[in-house]
């Protein structure tokens, strides 16, 4: 009788020797791949263009016709974006790595996540990639085929899934996978906006952060990147993961509604975006006399553009230009302690029956 085959019997398929004409075969390992947003490679004209016209020219970032969209990306959105988005990078860039924080937070977590599985002896493979700009999906994707992994587990890191999010990631990896003779099965981890693990360590996050400043806030804005309202009408359920998420969190912290509030902010574009605004409440809530407010961002796994030149900076001046007093960003869960302790039980969790 002859032994069952077991997964690690199959990674000994390298040490196995093989006719003198075969191809090198590879297999038995796991990927985990990371996958954020993007990012440019430096903060000149050239390579912001570059980042940008990806970006923008995803159909599922940008829903318009293309005969529509592109006069107007091509005509006035790539001549004046890249040098604004350009000054506004300069504002949060990483000096010391020479890139953005997005970039250098997104590869300490995939450090730090490789570390916790250091214990499998080299089968699970921790990776990174950027769905705009580099390192790219395809690439990635490749690295870890290439290294022996037949089983891979792609993490689009938004907790609330929408599909100018996590859809574009989930396309990006089925194309790669339209070049691949051998492909790896794949597994893509679902949104996890409602997870006690990640619900608590945002509440945590916060408590934590509010006593370190010594500040007891009147109002704080749970502020999430918005949408057009035509995609949430479309049925992106972006939009009650969000709400989800802050609902859950005031049950954990035993706040109220006034207290913990939703909003969104990033507006792009001439259409209506989900509301409340950040920067329009944020003005009014000072101009009503409220005297402090803080502001996290749930929906950022890591900070960036949007959470540091957009909340840390420019909502914290509208605050106290219109009479705000107290304003402070509680930075996103990023490679803390907290923050990875909710990406290895996600991992854990979506590689149940693979590990
Ligand atoms: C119609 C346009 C956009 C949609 C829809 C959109 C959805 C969306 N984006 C994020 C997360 C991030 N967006 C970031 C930057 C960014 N987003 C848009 C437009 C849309 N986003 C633009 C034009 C930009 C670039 C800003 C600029 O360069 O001026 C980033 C930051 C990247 C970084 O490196 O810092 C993130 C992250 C989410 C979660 C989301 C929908 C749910
Ligand atoms: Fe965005
Ligand atoms: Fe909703």
């Amino acid at each position: 009788m002859t032994a069952p085959v077991t997964p690690s019997a199959v990674s000994d398929m390298q040490t196995i020797k093989l006719p003198q004409d075969h191809p090198p075969v590879k297999a038995g390992k796991i990927g985990v791949l990371l996958v954020n947003l993007g990012t440019p490679d430096d903060t000149g004209y050239w390579s912001m263009r570059r980042y940008l016209r990806e970006f923008l020219s995803d159909k599922r970032v940008i829903e318009w016709p293309k005969v529509v969209w592109y006069p107007i990306l091509y005509g006035i959105v790539l001549m004046t974006r890249p040098k604004k988005s350009g000054a506004a990078y300069d504002e949060i860039w990483n000096k010391e790595l020479d890139e953005s924080p997005l970039r250098t937070i997104t590869r300490s977590q995939s450090d730090k996540l490789a570390a916790v599985f250091g214990d499998t002896g080299g089968r699970v493979k921790v990776d990174w990639a950027m769905r705009y700009g580099q390192p790219s999906i395809r690439s990635r994707l490749q690295a870890l085929k290439d290294d022996g992994c037949d089983r891979i587990l792609i993490y689009p890191l938004y907790p609330q899934y929408s599909a100018s999010t996590t859809a574009t990631v989930n396309d990006e990896v089925c194309k790669a996978l339209l070049d691949m003779r051998w492909q790896p099965a794949i597994r893509t981890v679902p949104p996890y906006h409602d997870d006690p693990v990640y619900v608590e360590a945002l509440a945590r996050s916060l408590t934590e952060h509010l006593a370190k400043e010594g500040i007891d806030p009147d109002v704080v804005l749970t502020s999430y990147h918005g949408i057009p309202q035509s995609y949430f009408r479309k049925g992106d359920p972006y939009h009650c993961h969000c709400h989800k998420t802050t609902r859950l969190m005031r049950e954990v912290l035993g706040w109220d509604k006034e207290k913990l509030r939703v909003t969104f902010q990033s507006r792009f574009g001439p259409e209506e975006w989900l509301q409340p605004y950040t920067d329009k409440t944020v003005e009014q809530l000072a101009k009503d006399g409220v005297k402090t407010v803080a502001v996290m961002n749930p929906g950022f796994v890591a900070d960036c553009l949007e959470t540091l030149e957009e909340i840390a900076g420019e909502a914290g001046e509208i605050f106290e230009e219109n009479g705000g007093e107290h304003f402070t960003h509680v930075p996103c869960l990023n490679d803390s302690e907290l923050g990875m302790q909710v990406l290895e039980t996600v991992v854990r969790r979506e590689l149940s029956g693979w590990l």
